[in-house]
């Protein structure tokens, strides 16, 4: 593939186009001549590998203001996405010219970038020109009013400056103004911060200002703002190049299609836990355990340190259902969860129920002996807590636990035979008569 993306690259360059193509993690792979007089300041830095978000940070390093660098690692995530769902082209301006950039998915391969001087810079996005300076401008033509107040979209016009000059009814509702007198040569910026004038400011208020403010430097690359009363709006700032060009914004309300996106977001994150957390406890999944396991297994494999497990199971539980119901035997079970859940909290380690009334717990970089005065920790613990109700009176209930440690050249065995271990040695506990631990002899 490369070696047909090279010539294209380079034949561009005769075309004055400048090209860069980047894999499907956002490394660069090619780029040609014209890329890097167009981005001088890459030069000398592109290697392929090179990650787009390098690539971004010299961009910003140089285009953003003293008061915006803090957040530079916000602009360069935020230009990393308008890379990826790019759909179509916009513009701004690099240096002295206003650049026109389009964006296209290679499939599997990832996604190029194609660039194009589409003229010198003679008003300025970045640089605006001192509005004191400037004549008022003119008012937008009757007929063109009347054709853009039958628009469902908001449409905001303003001067090469920034300053409004006109707006058509759907935007005056959308950012909450009477009539167009109230634009008074504000800018989009100050238009904005005025809708939100009467409310608490929230972290999107502030998160969409930050982000309207990047986007002036843009034509074309449609952003979203939020809205008070959790209303959400899509710009497109589209500018002209003449000195008495106009330029416009148009505003879509995309409220409910953000609502349902949300809802959707929020059902797969439901959805995602549920597959792997258990309902009863709350703890994680045997199915989760299982890969946690192998992944653990992995790092233990290559940093080369001991990973051990304990496997947990209560006495006698069948007795204990039996004698005071079920819906007891599961709140036993909640609590011996969050016993686990409190003791274990080191990154990396993982308690699971593994299923019925029997618990993993996985502590990865951790030997047999340590691992073994932990359980022995657990099960004292278990044994002292005391649980009950009126119906049940005071109840105490014991947990046998089996301990096992896979390290060095026992790693190469597989993550079964470490399973298989903890619950060899689980049931050698329950076989010297419960309520203790044994731990594997490796
Ligand atoms: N309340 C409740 N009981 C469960 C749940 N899952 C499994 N059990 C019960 O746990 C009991 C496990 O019993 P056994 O495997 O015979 O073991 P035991 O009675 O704990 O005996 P030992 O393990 O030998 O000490 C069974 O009666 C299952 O019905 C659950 O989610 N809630």
């Amino acid at each position: 593939m490369i070696s047909i993306l090279k010539p294209i690259a380079v034949a561009l360059d005769q075309l004055e186009v400048a090209i860069c193509i980047f894999d499907a993690e956002d490394k660069a792979l090619v780029w040609n001549d014209t890329f890097l007089q167009f981005f001088p300041e890459h030069a000398g830095h592109v290697h392929v590998g090179e990650d787009y978000r390098d690539n971004l940070r010299r961009f910003y390093l140089q285009r953003l203001s003293a008061e915006e660098l803090p957040q530079i690692d916000r602009y360069i995530e935020e230009g990393v996405l308008r890379h990826r769902n790019q759909l179509r082209a916009f513009e701004f301006d690099h240096h002295d010219y206003r650049v026109r950039v389009a964006s296209l998915p290679l499939g599997a391969y990832g996604r190029v970038r194609l660039w194009r001087k589409t003229a010198p810079l003679l008003t300025g996005m970045q640089d605006r020109i001192n509005p004191d300076t400037k004549p008022l401008p003119t008012q937008i033509l009757p007929d063109t009013a009347m054709a853009l107040e039958s628009l469902a979209d908001g449409i905001l016009m303003v001067d090469e400056i920034g300053r409004a000059i006109w707006a058509n009814h759907t935007f005056l509702e959308l950012y909450g103004l009477p009539s167009t007198d109230a634009l008074k040569l504000r800018d989009f910026a100050q238009l904005y911060t005025q809708a939100w004038q009467h409310e608490v400011p929230t972290a999107e208020y502030v998160a969409s200002l930050g982000l309207l403010k990047e986007h002036q430097r843009f034509s074309g690359a449609p952003y979203v703002l939020a809205l008070p009363n959790n209303r959400w709006v899509r710009v497109v700032e589209l500018r002209g190049t003449q000195t008495n060009g106009s330029n416009f914004l148009s505003h879509v309300d995309v409220t409910e299609s953000r609502q349902q996106q949300e809802a959707l977001k929020q059902l797969t994150q439901h959805l995602e836990s549920l597959a792997i957390k258990d309902a009863l406890t709350g703890l994680a999944n045997r199915r989760r355990f299982d890969e946690v396991l192998e992944s653990e297994w992995q790092r233990a494999h290559r940093s080369k340190t001991p990973l051990s497990l304990l496997m947990l199971d209560v006495d006698h539980f069948k007795r204990l259902n039996d004698t005071h119901g079920h819906p007891f035997g599961d709140e036993v079970l909640k609590r011996l969860a969050s016993i686990l859940a409190h003791r274990i909290q080191r990154t990396g380690s993982l308690v699971a129920r593994y299923g019925g009334e029997e618990f993993a717990v996985l502590l990865p970089d951790t030997d047999l002996p340590s691992a073994a005065k932990l359980a022995e920790f657990i099960r004292q613990q278990v044994e002292n807590m005391s649980l009950g109700n009126e119906n049940t009176g005071l109840v105490r209930i014991t947990i046998s636990i089996g301990v096992a440690c896979a390290s060095g050249t026992a790693l190469t065995a597989s993550t079964t035979a470490l399973v298989d271990m903890a619950d060899r040695a689980l049931y050698q506990a329950k076989r010297s008569g419960r309520n203790q631990v044994a731990a594997a002899t490796p």
